[in-house]
């Protein structure tokens, strides 16, 4: 019972403290999770923004090139067109410092001077072939009027720059151009008499420009870019790229379903995860940024977006996680250790007032307790000390008692002699170790002469203090081994233990009726008594008490019987 309590106790203790570290532990490692997670959605916004910002950069570059080549002294030499040949030697040193820049510029793909006369021809050109600069000339030159960055550019005022949507190249012999991604930069060129004279156009390889931004990115980021309506210029995948050329749209709204409001202009960017969105963002974390692009250009966007694998992210909680498993273990332990410390050292005092208890029940004796404590237990303690000594003082009473009643059940209340039935318990205890041992013994029943007469003559009150004399003198006559016991009446019954022959009973007997008839004062008054007394022997004369005890009686009958006659005073003894 008690180590089933101490068990529980502990058991209790130990589930709170493994439970508060287990928890403790999970918060830590979860909470970890989400830091990670979250620091990673910043890195994830910042490159993305990086991204948009090396575009712009690009394009500001490309931007910043063209206006730089347009204001070239030979690009007014050949617009104006001052003779064939200043302008062939115009041409041919433009075309020099068009390779130049093709060639500081790996994502350039063309550099061309275009003619707003015949149809938008190509005045000079070169192009990247083959990853060399190529001057493409004379009869090579191509019209372009009809493509919209020429129309659209040479509608612009001075000094503007035209940007176009990035898409594919389908203009037929662009060497390194031809049927790439990317888009074209331009400014207008006036001829000096305030016409429009051509433009200078720069064309942007998107997969070169992207290579180099893909290779700044931090490794395990995958780069999406969208145009405003979806269509991913920039997929991991290139075939899912462009795809509305090829007459099917594949969107990155459809791809990423939460992109949708950034496509609808309701925000600005975006940051997501497996850990908090799992069904928009199973097993990974994204960013998406919108972007303006173009210079006056409408409200032309990307839409740039940076993925990464969520394990990658979580993948330096996996230590701490074990950590914790470890640190949690480590404090289970130690809670299952104090929890049984504690359980112990709170229940030892309940385990004393327990043992005290029983004790207590089965021997009555009170065992020292904890009653100095000033806790509860103190309490219990103390009540239980005082309830021990009530129950011991009640004890005491009721033994006192029960003695009491006892010896008031086995004595005559008159002369204190033991009664019929304690002469008879002993009388059989005696029969029965004699019949085991053979020892032989006596019963003498002693019945006072006349006695009524006493009562008669002096009342009940003398005849009560006779009978207590008789009671004296047959004791003080008898051995201390010997039991005198009071019948009732005036009767009385002796057990003399020993091997009494007749002779030596009738001498005990003399013995017996000399002392009760000697004359005694009582109230004032003088008196004698007389008594007859009659006897059996164990074993001759019965084999039980009544046997033996009706013998006696038949005998002193006997007795009695052979002195009738006389009266009580002046009867002699014996
Ligand atoms: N004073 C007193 N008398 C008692 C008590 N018990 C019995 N007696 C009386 O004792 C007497 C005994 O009566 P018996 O033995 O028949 O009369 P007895 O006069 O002794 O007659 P015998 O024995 O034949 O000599 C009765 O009168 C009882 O009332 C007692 O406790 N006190």
């Amino acid at each position: 019972m008690r180590s089933g309590l101490l068990v529980k106790l502990a058991l209790l203790l130990a589930v709170f403290g493994i439970l508060s570290s287990g928890l403790t532990g999970y918060y830590a490692f979860s909470a970890h999770r989400t830091m990670l997670v979250s620091a990673a959605q910043g890195d994830l916004l910042t490159a993305a923004r990086g991204v948009n910002r090396r575009l712009l950069q690009a394009e500001e570059e490309a931007a910043d090139d063209a206006m730089l080549l347009a204001r070239l002294v030979q690009v007014a030499q050949v617009i104006n067109g001052h003779g064939d040949r200043p302008a062939r030697q115009a041409r041919d040193e433009l075309a020099q410092a068009f390779a130049g820049m093709l060639a500081l510029h790996p994502e350039y793909l063309q550099v061309r001077l275009i003619g707003a006369a015949d149809n938008g021809l190509e005045l000079v050109r070169v192009d990247s072939a083959g990853g060399l600069t190529l001057r493409v000339d004379g009869q090579d030159l191509q019209e372009k009027g009809h493509f919209p960055y020429v129309f659209e550019t040479l509608a612009l005022p001075a000094g503007q720059i035209y940007q176009s949507a990035i898409g594919v190249n389908h203009e037929r012999g662009a060497h390194d151009a031809e049927g790439r991604p990317g888009l074209m930069v331009a400014t207008p060129l006036p001829r000096s008499d305030g016409q429009p004279g051509g433009l200078l156009v720069i064309n942007l390889d998107l997969e070169r420009l992207v290579g180099q931004l893909r290779a700044d990115l931090p490794k395990g980021y995958q780069l999406y870019i969208a145009n405003r309506w979806g269509d991913f210029l920039v997929h991991p995948d290139p075939a899912q790229t462009f795809g509305f050329e090829q007459g099917r749209r594949i969107l990155m709204q459809d791809s990423f379903a939460a992109t949708q409001p950034l496509f609808e202009r309701k925000l600005n960017n975006l940051a997501l995860s497996g850990l908090e969105q799992p069904q928009q963002a199973a097993g990974r974390v994204m960013a998406f940024v919108r972007q303006p692009v173009g210079q006056g250009n409408h409200d032309d966007f990307v839409v740039t977006g940076l993925v990464q694998p969520l394990d990658a992210v979580l993948e330096s909680a996996v230590p701490l996680g074990q950590r914790i498993i470890h640190m949690v273990l480590a404090f289970s332990i130690i809670a299952i250790l104090l929890a049984v410390v504690f359980a112990r050292a709170m229940l030892r005092p309940i385990n004393t007032l327990a043992q005290a208890a029983s004790s207590f029940s089965e021997t009555q004796l009170q065992q020292v307790l904890p009653v100095e404590r000033n806790d509860e237990i103190g309490v219990l303690a103390r009540n239980f000390e005082r309830m021990q000594r009530q129950i011991n003082s009640h004890m005491a009473s009721l033994y006192d008692n029960q003695r009491e009643l006892s010896y008031l059940a086995h004595h005559d209340s008159l002369t204190g002699l033991a009664n019929r039935s304690l002469f008879f318990q002993r009388l059989e205890q005696l029969l029965q170790l004699s019949q085991r041992n053979g020892a032989p013994f006596a019963v003498l029943f002693v019945d006072l002469d006349h006695f009524k007469e006493v009562n008669d003559l002096h009342g009940h009150a003398i005849g009560d203090q006779v009978l207590q004399i008789v009671a004296r003198r047959l004791l003080h006559t008898v051995r201390g081994s010997d039991m005198v016991a009071r019948m009732g009446g005036d009767e009385y019954l002796i057990l003399l233990q020993g091997n009494f022959s007749d002779d030596a009973l009738g001498e005990l007997i003399d013995k017996l009726r000399l002392s009760i008839s000697e004359a005694m004062t009582v109230a004032g008054q003088r008196l004698e008594v007389g008594a007859s007394i009659g006897y059996s022997l164990y074993p001759r004369d019965g084999s039980t008490a009544e046997q033996l005890v009706n013998e006696a009686d038949h005998a002193m009958y006997h007795v009695k019987s052979g002195r009738r006659g006389g009266k009580v005073n002046s009867l002699p003894c014996g």
